[in-house]
């Protein structure tokens, strides 16, 4: 039984049950929705995309892995959680812009953006994030845009480090691209904690070819803890 998008990112999250979002009602409150959980196989897939993504379902059968489900649009508990404990109960964006927002990665329709699947193992520690990059995510002709890359390795390594030290926020990437990804390619990310440091947690990842043969990408990040009460605006 998958586990809510939710439910699954539990630093900030008390939602369970089917995977929610929020839609704004006009007085400012939320219904729940249910949403599509994006990170299963789609028609849009590729062969080597289905196998690595049923390779990874095997290890999870006996628990030892556990596969991240990825809605498009925070859960309520989260959206009110977050803008609560971070934000002194107010965001700076305009109400009726709330209910139309979406996860970027998760904003493109099936197979032209970001095609994703996080498994995390908990004995491990680390994610592997399975992805294929599609047609929109364009950079020079026929290969993948250095801003996309940096987008899922931000994503990537930010789960990683929510799923370490709960809510967390970006405050330095580094980047190296060494070799092009192609378009429509897939690529398997690692990633791995090198070290916490207070309320800073430092990831690193590579994006390499499913023969494992070609690294495309190397990243690390720099993710700093929030401290509720200490609003960010
Ligand atoms: C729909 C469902 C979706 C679910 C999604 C789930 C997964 C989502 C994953 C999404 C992932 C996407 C995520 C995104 O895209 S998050 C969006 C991009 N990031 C931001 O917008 C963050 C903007 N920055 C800030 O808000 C603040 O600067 C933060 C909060 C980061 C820190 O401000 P705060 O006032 O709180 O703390 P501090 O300033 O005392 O700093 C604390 C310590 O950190 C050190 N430091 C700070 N900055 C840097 C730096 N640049 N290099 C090196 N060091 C740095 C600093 O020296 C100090 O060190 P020390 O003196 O303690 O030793």
């Amino acid at each position: 039984m998958l586990r809510s998008c939710a439910a699954r990112l539990r630093p900030l999250l008390v939602a369970h049950g089917r995977p929610g979002g929020a839609r704004l009602t006009s007085t400012f409150s939320f219904e729940e929705v249910t949403q599509k959980d994006h990170a299963l196989p789609k028609p849009s897939w590729s062969k080597d995309l289905r196998l690595l993504f049923d390779q990874f379902m095997k290890k999870c059968e006996d628990g030892s892995w556990e596969r991240l489900p990825s809605c498009s649009r925070h859960s309520v508990q989260r959206f009110q959680n977050f803008t609560k404990a971070f934000f002194s109960g107010s965001i700076p964006v305009k109400e009726e812009q709330i209910s139309q927002a979406k996860f970027f990665p998760r904003s493109f329709e099936d197979g032209l953006g970001f095609e994703y699947a996080m498994f995390w193992s908990k004995d491990e520690k680390r994610i592997v994030c399975l992805f294929q990059g599609g047609l929109y995510l364009q950079g020079i002709p026929g290969f993948l845009h250095g801003g996309a890359l940096v987008t899922l390795i931000d994503t990537t390594l930010g789960t990683h480090a929510m799923l370490a030290g709960g809510a967390v926020m970006t405050a330095n990437l580094s980047i190296n691209f060494k070799r092009p990804m192609p378009l429509c390619s897939v690529g398997v990310i690692n990633t791995q904690l090198d070290k916490i440091e207070g309320r800073k947690l430092f990831v690193s990842c590579n994006i390499q070819s499913v023969d494992e043969k070609t690294v495309y990408t190397e990243g690390t990040g720099l993710f700093i803890k929030l401290e509720p009460g200490k609003t960010l605006v």
